[in-house]
């Protein structure tokens, strides 16, 4: 088992006559986090979506623990998608008409095993043991990202893509929210990939990495000067590329 779970080589996105993804080739490693970056419109959600194995890519490689998926079949893909990979989304996604416990097993459903020691562990270490028999209309936007990060992790997945986690939480909601997923990659040993326009969370990831022009650019360290998190009390700074 090599150190890298995840290594993109010149990966091709294009719709239509548009090129999102240019070439973009990166390696995510175990038990790290990453921060992805860049302007609305760049392709961050594009790039999820093929790294996450939900869309194939026009065309590149892309290795995810040792195999080479992007030669696999979709029955392939499906089964490394359930086994190796979790998804936390900006809205959510829970399903209406399932109680918070059924909708963080729904993965587990997908591949046939239901743990119920494990959901027990999630739904303590999110502190939503009592939410679990209610349906997400009752639960607020922070009890919903909590039950979402349980579905995330149903099946212990080794690398976590979470879209914008934290886009629709007070900056309070999301702090708690983020210290959970980072306390979680470091008791799973998963690797974290998030993104976000908030500038100030950069300091908590290994790394930043700035989508722009269709093409992937590590970015240098946040200096120890700029504040690693804003009180609750300040106001939000959107990420401003321009
Ligand atoms: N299924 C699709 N068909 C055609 N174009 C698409 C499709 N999905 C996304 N796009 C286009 O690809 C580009 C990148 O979209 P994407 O959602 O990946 O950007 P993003 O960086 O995640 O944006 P935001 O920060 O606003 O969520 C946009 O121009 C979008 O219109």
């Amino acid at each position: 088992m090599t150190q890298n779970l995840l290594q993109a080589d010149d990966l091709f996105i294009r719709r239509g006559d548009q090129t999102i993804l240019d070439g973009v080739s990166v390696t995510i490693s175990r038990n790290s986090s990453t921060l992805i970056q860049g302007l609305s419109g760049s392709g961050k959600t594009t790039l999820f979506n093929v790294l996450g194995l939900l869309n194939p890519p026009s065309a590149g490689t892309l290795i995810i623990d040792d195999i080479d998926v992007s030669e696999s079949s979709e029955r392939t893909r499906a089964r490394i998608r359930r086994e190796t990979v979790g998804f936390v989304f900006q809205d959510f996604r829970l399903i209406d008409d399932l109680t918070a416990r059924e909708n963080a097993a729904v993965p587990q459903e997908h591949r046939g095993e239901r743990d119920e020691a494990w959901l027990d562990t999630l739904f303590e270490a999110l502190a939503i043991t009592d939410l679990a028999d209610q349906y997400p209309a009752t639960l607020s936007g922070g009890e919903k990202q909590r039950v979402a990060i349980a579905r995330a992790l149903a099946n212990k997945p080794d690398i976590i893509f979470a879209d914008e986690p934290t886009g629709q939480l007070d900056p309070r909601t999301a702090t708690q929210v983020l210290d959970l997923l980072f306390g979680l990659r470091d008791q799973m040993e998963m690797a974290l990939v998030v993104i976000s326009h908030d500038r100030d969370l950069a300091r908590r990831f290994d790394r930043v990495l700035l989508l722009n022009d269709g093409e992937l650019n590590e970015q240098p360290p946040v200096s120890d000067d700029v504040p690693a998190e804003r009180s609750s009390a300040e106001p939000e700074h959107p990420l401003t590329l321009q």
